[in-house]
């Protein structure tokens, strides 16, 4: 068993991950449309006996046309390499992108890209997939161009959800943006996850008997404010239940920036400066603005109970959800 790459340079690529079938998107939230693609891509590299790799682009192709509009990703790059391993493939590539590959015609991004550096044996790709200046590359371009080259082609159609309607990025980013984590979690097959940095705050949690661990989000993130029942993984892959609130914190620090501050239950140790990851289970209720801390510490232990009898009751929603929400 080889270990898993990820591939963040234009630089040669190691030999043992030439020739194989390339899953080409930017899959952003690796949802349950784009594991449909993802999932192709590493049945037929099973069938050929060579590498399964994903071909993505660092930053995000619209964060680099407006910068002043970035993004907000459901998986930024770490976390979407960890889905992708847990998955089964051999690489991400994150390929870095830039104005000037842009510029790149979709002949020479076959020529270059599949061809000439990776080797690519096979590709697999949605069917609305478009590459090259001006997304002059379609399904049709790639489909003959395997034919004239030797390499095979995989379109995959739209995946639909229950109710048949196809999954999409922007989509899920609008439930999160209302705060409804269990539709999204529902369509991306897994519990959205956020991973930080935690840091210092007021030290106030740890007098009302409420120590939080405060994590930064990236300012584009657009997950509604509000208190959520979550679980909380330590960098050591611990697993712990917590109750999370995110947002300004009216009560105490009315003009402060939004934070997500989590109370992990049962639960006592230092995490200042470790990197955690918080996966959503459910939204409990909007963030108040109460009169005082008093009121606020009531409150709260609605919360834990409230969050507590949430949690006992889920179960994994695919192995993507079991092994990064579940262990
Ligand atoms: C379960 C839970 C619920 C919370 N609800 C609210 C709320 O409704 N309004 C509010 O202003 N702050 C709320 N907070 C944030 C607290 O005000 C904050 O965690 C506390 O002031 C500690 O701040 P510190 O981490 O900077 O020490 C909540 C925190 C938790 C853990
Ligand atoms: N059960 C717990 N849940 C969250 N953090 C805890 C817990 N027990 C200890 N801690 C530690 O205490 C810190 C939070 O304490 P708190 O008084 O709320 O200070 P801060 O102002 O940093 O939020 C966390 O960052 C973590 O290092």
């Amino acid at each position: 068993m080889t270990v898993f790459h990820r591939n963040e340079t234009r630089d040669p690529l190691p030999g043992h991950l030439r020739g194989g079938v390339v899953a080409i998107g930017n899959f952003d939230g690796v949802h349950r449309g784009h594991q449909s693609v993802l999932n192709r891509a590493l049945a037929e590299a099973v069938k050929r006996g060579v590498p399964a790799l994903v071909l993505t682009f660092e930053p995000h192709p619209r964060t680099v046309f407006r910068p002043e509009t970035p993004v907000f990703r459901l998986t930024p790059a770490p976390l979407k390499a960890r889905i992708l391993e847990g998955m089964g493939f051999g690489a991400v590539i994150e390929y870095p992108f830039d104005r000037s590959f842009s510029e790149l015609s979709a002949f020479d991004f076959i020529h270059r890209i599949l061809r000439e550096w990776l080797h690519a044996s096979h590709v697999v790709t949605g069917f609305d997939f478009h590459f090259g200046k001006g997304r002059e590359g379609g399904p049709a371009f790639l489909m003959a161009a395997g034919e004239r080259e030797g390499f095979g082609v995989t379109l995959v159609d739209a995946f639909r959800d229950e109710n048949a309607a196809v999954i999409s990025s922007s989509f899920i980013r609008s439930l999160l943006a209302e705060g409804d984590v269990s539709h999204a979690a529902g369509l991306l097959g897994y519990r959205y996850t956020v991973e930080a940095e935690v840091i210092g705050g007021k030290k106030l949690g740890r007098t009302l008997g409420y120590p939080t661990a405060n994590m930064r989000l990236p300012p584009e993130a657009e997950l509604k404010s509000g208190i959520y029942a979550v679980r909380f993984r330590r960098a050591d892959g611990s697993l712990h239940d917590g109750v999370a609130s995110f947002g300004r914190r009216p009560t105490v620090d009315s003009d402060g920036e939004a934070l997500l501050e989590t109370f992990v239950f049962d639960f006592s140790a230092d995490l200042y400066g470790e990197i955690c990851a918080v996966s959503f289970f459910g939204r409990l209720r909007d963030e108040l603005k109460f009169d005082g801390l008093e009121q606020l510490m009531v409150q709260m232990r609605s919360d834990e109970s409230e969050a507590r009898a949430l949690i006992a009751g889920v179960q994994p929603l695919s192995d993507i959800d079991r092994r990064l929400t579940f262990g």
